[in-house]
């Protein structure tokens, strides 16, 4: 007796639950009777309570259910469509000690899952929108066309470079600070097949190195204190299909080039206090001012991770070693500004200086000297002083034999004529000075624009 009542109160328990379920349910016995059925089955397929203890292929004609008690098998996904109403149905054989002793329908209203997959929809625009603007926030802005230079030093460099953007091999480039590392970055990402999505640079030197892990590979749900509250992906994870650009990578903490190695050998990361891992698939380009050689010999750089990332190897040379191209690189600074014009010696005082702050500098000095500028013609006066001096220090020693023969001409006239007077008669008299002719000395000074 007792056993009957526990019977009866679990079979209310159970119907209970079904009528709390927002999916529609109907229950067969093994003879095919239709045992319950709940509210949202009702609402759903228009079928009402009076179908209970009636076999149901009697009044549901087509009804697949009779068969998964044969069969035993479970159909998912099964479409139905009756006049005014369109739902999908599960079923499955219920089944005690491994006898059938019935089965159920579980179905859901199309109307129902079309919503949710229009809602999926929005989510998924929202989540592409999204994924633009972060790309659009991490877009590399200069192309191979942005870097000026003819040595054979930085077209050797830009060779290297192009051929690089066809694939997706770790780049490493060196070179001192204001070189140009960034523009080559930009400019392989720019060129290549992740052009499209984000080219993340991170300041390996600049990120104090307890963030620097956080940052680079995300933290999970209440990793640490003041952590967000839904954890927060890392700069990986952000590069995903695009290229992570590591700048001063000689700079990274040791315990840090350690996870580096392993996340880019084994292309997954672990955030920091998950255990989950994450797929990843980021293009690495590096960049160090370092002796990174040096460093790894003196056991501040992992051996193995520099293999890594050493694989397509871009140096870029300082400007000292490629003084040719001042001249280019000054006409590109000053082409926004077209009309200005630097004077061949205040040319020739940049061409002499040793430029330590390579590129970076040369931009400055030519914005500070179209500042200093009294008209379009700029001056040596123009320049900072200090450039002028080292610049006039080491200028014998740069210059070619034509522009020291130049310098020379100019300075000798120079000093004839303020010695005789800038007149007629002056000329004339600086002329038979210099042992030219007039004719001579007035051909050289329009030649050395004076
Ligand atoms: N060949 C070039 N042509 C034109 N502009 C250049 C060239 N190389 C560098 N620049 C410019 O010089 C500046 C410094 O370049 P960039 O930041 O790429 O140097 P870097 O080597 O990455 O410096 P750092 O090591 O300090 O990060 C930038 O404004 C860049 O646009």
């Amino acid at each position: 007796m007792g056993e009957e009542i526990s019977m009866r109160h679990s079979a209310e328990w159970w119907k209970a639950v079904a009528h709390c379920i927002h999916d529609g349910i109907l229950v067969i016995d093994k003879h095919e009777i239709v045992r319950m059925i709940n509210p949202e089955y009702t609402k759903i397929t228009g079928v009402t309570q009076d179908i209970i203890g009636k076999p149901l292929s009697a009044y549901r004609r087509g009804a697949k259910l009779p068969q998964t008690l044969k069969d035993r098998k479970i159909r998912a996904g099964v479409y139905r469509k009756t006049a005014d109403r369109e739902y999908m149905v599960d079923m499955a054989p219920i089944i005690l000690d491994g006898e059938v002793v019935g089965a159920v329908s579980v179905c859901k209203s199309l109307t129902e899952v079309d919503k949710l997959s229009q809602e999926l929809k929005r989510q998924r625009e929202k989540v592409e929108t999204l994924k633009s603007r972060m790309n659009r926030a991490y877009e590399a802005k200069y192309t191979f066309e942005d870097i000026m230079g003819k040595s054979d030093k930085v077209k050797k460099a830009i060779s290297i470079a192009e051929k690089a953007s066809a694939s997706s091999f770790p780049v490493l480039i060196t070179g001192e600070s204001g070189t140009g590392k960034e523009l080559f970055a930009q400019s392989i990402h720019n060129k290549s097949e992740r052009s499209g999505r984000a080219f993340v640079p991170v300041n390996c030197a600049a990120i104090p190195s307890s963030l620097l892990e956080s940052e680079l590979f995300g933290y999970g749900e209440g990793a640490f204190t003041n952590a967000k509250k839904n954890g927060k992906p890392g700069l990986f994870e952000v590069a995903h299909e695009g290229t992570l650009f590591l700048d001063e990578i000689g700079d990274m903490p040791s315990s840090l080039q350690a996870k580096l190695l392993r996340v880019l050998q084994e292309k997954k990361l672990r955030r920091v206090g998950e255990t989950k891992e994450r797929e990843i698939d980021v293009r690495i380009i590096a960049a160090t001012h370092h002796n990174i050689e040096q460093l790894v010999h003196k056991n501040h750089f992992r051996e193995d991770l520099f293999y890594r990332l050493n694989v397509i190897r871009i140096e870029v040379p300082p400007l000292r070693e490629r003084k040719e191209d001042i001249s280019i690189l000054i006409e590109s600074q000053t082409s926004e500004f077209t009309s200005y014009i630097f004077e061949e010696e205040a040319v020739r005082v940049l061409r002499s200086y040793e430029w330590p702050g390579n590129i970076r500098e040369l931009k400055n000095t030519v914005d500070y000297a179209i500042c200093m500028a009294d008209n379009e013609q700029i001056t040596v006066e123009n320049l900072p002083s200090f450039i002028v001096k080292k610049g006039e220090k080491n200028k014998e020693e740069s210059e070619t034999l034509q522009e020291m023969i130049r310098r020379r001409e100019k300075e000798y006239i120079q000093k004839a004529l303020s010695t005789c007077g800038y007149n007629i008669e002056g000329k004339k008299k600086a002329a038979e000075l210099l042992g030219i002719s007039l004719a001579t000395l007035y051909n050289k000074l329009k030649k050395l624009n004076m």
